[in-house]
């Protein structure tokens, strides 16, 4: 049996772009231009690419936000439809953190109340037990004190309201995590922090994850696999290493002189996973 959590294969999408004139026909934005992408279990796969290269609408067909006009996606063999249309468990089961826990964490509920609400959404998952217990084990799990389950998103620092989000995700014991741009906000110590929590609960909550950046840093430090998005096409698919090392697509070798440029005394940065383990 194949070990893949997801598929995806010859992915299509296309949006209605900007009127040409007045009186013009609408011209059409091919955000997804036939894409064939796999995670495998307890894997890390980054989606790299630049701004509109069709990573975030990958993404939303995986959740289910956006229809796909061509292709299939299957999670462990079931092929996942629009988000209304997935049995309880496949919603559940795959988890999306975003980029900004601002505005994806309802400013007027607690911590405490954000997980709580995400239990009563899926019972099968709510604790059987003690819900006190059992909330202050998601926060220890993200790092977070029993107490901050009595404070509002807005009196946490930006670190903390991710670890808030990724805990609302873990709540709900999902097996695929979809991070888009999920600690681009953030500052680069701290974004540091995220990721290695990250590459942890990867292993202790057996989790795969999908993990959609523009920022090549983040992407050695948490990526086993690579692939590489430009305008709507995937133009290589290969380990991190291997992607750092020798690109082999012209397009991931502009990306990469690019960062180089951009980041100087970063390029160097060390892989999370090896350090921790
Ligand atoms: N709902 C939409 N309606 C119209 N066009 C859209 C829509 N969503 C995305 N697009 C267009 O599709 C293309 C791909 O966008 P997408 O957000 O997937 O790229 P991206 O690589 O994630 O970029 P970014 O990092 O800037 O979000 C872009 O040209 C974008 O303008």
């Amino acid at each position: 049996m194949s070990s893949h959590v997801l598929e995806i294969r010859d992915l299509r999408v296309a949006f209605p772009g900007p009127r040409r004139s007045l009186r013009g026909a609408r011209t059409i934005v091919r955000a997804v231009a036939g894409v064939d992408l796999d995670v495998q279990a307890r894997e890390t796969l980054a989606l790299v690419g630049e701004s509109g290269s069709g990573k975030s609408t990958v993404a939303r067909c995986v959740l289910g936000l956006v229809r796909p006009q061509e292709g299939r996606i299957t999670y462990e063999g079931r092929a996942l439809g629009p988000i209304d249309k997935r049995p309880a468990e496949l919603q559940r089961a795959i988890q999306m953190v975003f980029q900004d826990p601002g505005s994806s964490l309802n400013p007027r509920m607690t911590v405490g109340a954000i997980i709580r609400e995400a239990w009563k959404v899926h019972p099968a998952v709510a604790p059987k037990g003690d819900r006190r217990q059992a909330l202050a084990k998601v926060l220890a799990d993200v790092g977070l004190d029993a107490g901050v389950g009595g404070r509002r998103p807005s009196a946490l620092s930006g670190g903390q309201r991710q670890r808030v989000s990724i805990a609302r995700a873990l709540a709900l014991r999902p097996r695929l995590l979809v991070c888009d741009e999920a600690v681009s906000a953030l500052d680069v110590s701290v974004q540091s922090q995220i990721l290695r929590l990250l590459v942890d609960l990867q292993r202790t909550h057996d989790l795969s994850i999908l993990f959609i950046t523009h920022d090549l840093a983040v992407v050695r430090q948490i990526a086993d696999r690579v692939a590489v998005m430009n305008r709507g096409e995937l133009v290589e698919c290969t380990t991190a290493e291997q992607l750092f090392t020798a690109p082999a697509h012209p397009y991931t070798q502009g990306l990469l002189s690019a960062a180089h440029d951009l980041e100087g005394a970063n390029v160097g940065f060390e892989n999370t996973r090896e350090q921790i383990s």
